[in-house]
């Protein structure tokens, strides 16, 4: 049989369905069985371990993984050696202090000598520490947020995402720590056969994403304002520009990054740009 790379995902929680989901935008099918701690893939050298979030970073420093998907903080918490490979653009979240929302809120040292509650101990530790502060430090592996109105803690250090669960338990964000997406993590001595399927996997995953962060643009315009329309889309190579039916006018087409996506929709139409499409990108190769 011939070799195959082991990636972990996380066996459930939040990570579980992007996780699935990119490698199926990669064209890989996964034979499971969702009770299944380990699965295979049918047409590409993959298995799968389902494993919990937490203890992913430990697997793949050992090799039990050689790849892994998962969130940056765990990385960080976890203090591992690993490469971390590539962002994966979902789970965003910060790791963050917050205080209840009646505190007078000073600045950093405010939280000299306080006990701050937290699931993230040596990432915060390390904060503390870059900011010379000493802090009680009290480890909880869950509901952090409720610890100041038990009286457990004075304040947190816990993931916030859309504020929402700090909002419900009377918490205000004061500092932010890290923030946080999942990504490709890697053993740091992979062999050279597992290396030549991991590049193939990375190839995929780095034209999925691309495609989701860029968008096909059709548009028309008379021509003589086509060379300044192309100075404001840049496209992969350059746009391509096309006669229309109609004498006088040309269609184009480019891609554009989602980021800028807004700023050049106003410039395009302030050139003269007409019928603007935008069109979903489903693989991009780079
Ligand atoms: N509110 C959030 N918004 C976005 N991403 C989040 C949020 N909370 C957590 N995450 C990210 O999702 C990851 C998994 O969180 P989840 O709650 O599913 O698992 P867990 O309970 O931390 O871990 P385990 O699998 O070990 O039980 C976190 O490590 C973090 O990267
Ligand atoms: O800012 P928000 O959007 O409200 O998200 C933040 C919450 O999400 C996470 O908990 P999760 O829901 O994963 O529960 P858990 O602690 O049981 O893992 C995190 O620990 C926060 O409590
Ligand atoms: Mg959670």
């Amino acid at each position: 049989m011939g070799e195959k790379l082991t990636i972990a995902v996380q066996k459930s929680g939040r990570l579980q369905d992007d996780s699935l989901q990119i490698l199926k935008e990669c064209g890989i099918s996964i034979d499971n069985g969702k009770d299944q701690l380990k699965a295979n893939a049918s047409n590409f050298p993959l298995e799968v371990l389902y494993l919990r979030n937490s203890d992913i970073p430990q697997y793949v420093q050992d090799g039990v993984a050689d790849i892994a998907i998962v969130g940056e903080n765990v990385v960080i918490e976890k203090q591992k050696e690993l490469d971390v490979l590539q962002k994966l653009g979902f789970s965003k979240c910060r790791l963050a202090m917050a205080l209840p929302k009646d505190v007078e809120y000073t600045g950093l040292e405010y939280f000299n000598g306080k006990k701050i509650a937290t699931s993230y101990p040596n990432s915060l530790q390390q904060f503390l520490d870059a900011n010379n502060l000493k802090c009680d430090i009290h480890v909880i592996s869950g509901s952090v947020e409720i610890a100041p109105n038990i009286g457990l803690a004075d304040g947190i250090c816990d993931l916030v995402s859309s504020g929402s669960t700090l909002f419900k338990n009377g918490l205000v964000e004061v500092e932010e720590v890290l923030v946080s997406e999942a990504c490709l993590v890697a053993n740091k001595n992979i062999s050279n056969l597992k290396s030549a399927i991991l590049e193939r996997l990375l190839f995929r995953m780095r034209s999925v994403l691309a495609a989701k962060n860029n968008k096909y643009i059709l548009l028309n315009a008379p021509n003589n304002k086509v060379a300044d329309i192309i100075k404001v889309l840049p496209g992969m190579k350059s746009p391509t520009v096309l006669p229309l039916a109609q004498e006088g006018w040309s269609s184009i087409h480019s891609v554009i990054n989602e980021n800028d996506f807004w700023g050049v929709i106003d410039q395009l139409k302030l050139n003269g740009a007409e019928g603007i499409l935008i069109i979903p990108i489903q693989k991009m190769v780079l």
